[in-house]
């Protein structure tokens, strides 16, 4: 393994997977970390997140030869600038943020001279904080790593051995293809949610009762992703603003094509859109992409 100690800053339900995949999938690595908050510190060291929680994000990186910030991206700033100083000669610096380019030159500015070699692994779940991690969360799922053009190859590989260690496949790109990306795979559809979700509470003639009761299909599927942690969508929107905002005018001008369709009693154009979408969906499933695992999301961080 590359890494004899990881220090993690963050012990939520990123920050807690990766303490529990490690001590899991590598045994004979150090683990230590850091929360912000004192009562997930205590619930970390309950859950035995890492190895050791440390009172300060200084001691927490204190010798460590990988850091991975696992904070809110609004916070990577002030949770880079809590280690300056403290950092092992040599140590590599990563992240899990949920957007790129934004963090990478938050954590560039607090830590002139680190190697730095963002990441993020695509998995995880509407819970947060130190209760909701589990140790499988990474297992087949992609990790981008968004490599500055001056990443040492041998970091790097060390970096992509250390996330296949914990169970995922590695892709590399830029942090620039990285936010598009996730623009559209990602915080869109989170943005999506959280506004149906809204609409539909928000509808007087629909009482809230019959929203909950009668939530058993699609619709459910939405209230579970609109139930992710506010502080980390309201810093992923701000973060990758232009990305999404682009996706969002693409996505508002294919809606308006369907009410179009809708309006004007267009069969045709609805049902080969559909039929397109429906291809994609098991195109998905045929190359095996699709979360296998039954009850991903609904209670399988018990098994951790
Ligand atoms: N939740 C997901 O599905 C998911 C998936 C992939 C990546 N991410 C990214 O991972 C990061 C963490 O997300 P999460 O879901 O684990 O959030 P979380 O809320 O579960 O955990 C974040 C933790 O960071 C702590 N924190 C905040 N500021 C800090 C600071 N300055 N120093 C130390 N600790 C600090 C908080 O107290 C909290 O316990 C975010 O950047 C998010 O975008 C999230
Ligand atoms: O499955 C979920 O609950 C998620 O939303 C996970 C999800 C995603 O959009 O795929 C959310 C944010 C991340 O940065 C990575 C993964």
């Amino acid at each position: 393994m590359p890494f004899r100690h990881v220090a993690i800053i963050g012990l939520g339900l990123l920050g807690g997977s990766i303490g529990l995949a490690v001590q899991q999938a590598l045994p004979g690595t150090q683990t230590s970390g850091f929360d912000l908050d004192p009562a997930s510190r205590a619930r970390a060291r309950d859950r035995g997140l890492v190895g050791s929680v440390a009172e300060t994000a200084a001691a927490a990186v204190a010798g460590a030869d990988l850091v991975i910030f696992c904070v809110p991206v609004g916070a990577m700033a002030a949770a880079a600038a809590s280690v300056a100083g403290a950092l092992a000669p040599g140590a590599l610096v990563s992240d899990v943020g949920s957007s790129k380019l934004t963090v990478a030159r938050a954590l560039a500015e607090a830590l002139p001279g680190a190697a730095i070699i963002p990441a993020h692994p695509v998995a995880g779940t509407e819970n947060s904080g130190p209760d909701a991690g589990f140790a499988s969360l990474f297992r087949q799922r992609w990790c981008i790593i968004t490599p500055p053009a001056d990443a040492s190859l041998a970091q790097l590989t060390a970096l992509s051995q250390f996330w296949e260690a914990l169970g995922a496949n590695v892709e590399v790109m830029t942090a620039e293809h990285h936010d598009l990306v996730l623009a559209v795979t990602s915080h869109l559809p989170h943005l999506i949610a959280y506004t149906i979700v809204g609409t539909a509470s928000d509808l007087e003639a629909v009482t809230r009762s019959e929203v909950i009761k009668y939530s058993a299909g699609g619709f459910r599927d939405f209230t579970r992703i609109a139930a992710s942690d506010p502080t980390m969508w309201r810093d992923v929107f701000l973060s990758n603003r232009d990305a999404v905002l682009d996706m969002l005018q693409r996505f508002t001008e294919d809606l308006t094509e369907l009410q179009k369709a809708i309006r004007k009693g267009d069969g045709e154009t609805l049902f080969e859109h559909f039929t397109r979408t429906r291809a994609i969906r098991r195109s998905i499933i045929a190359e095996g992409q699709d979360d296998a695992r039954p009850n991903f999301g609904r209670g399988e961080q018990a098994e951790a």
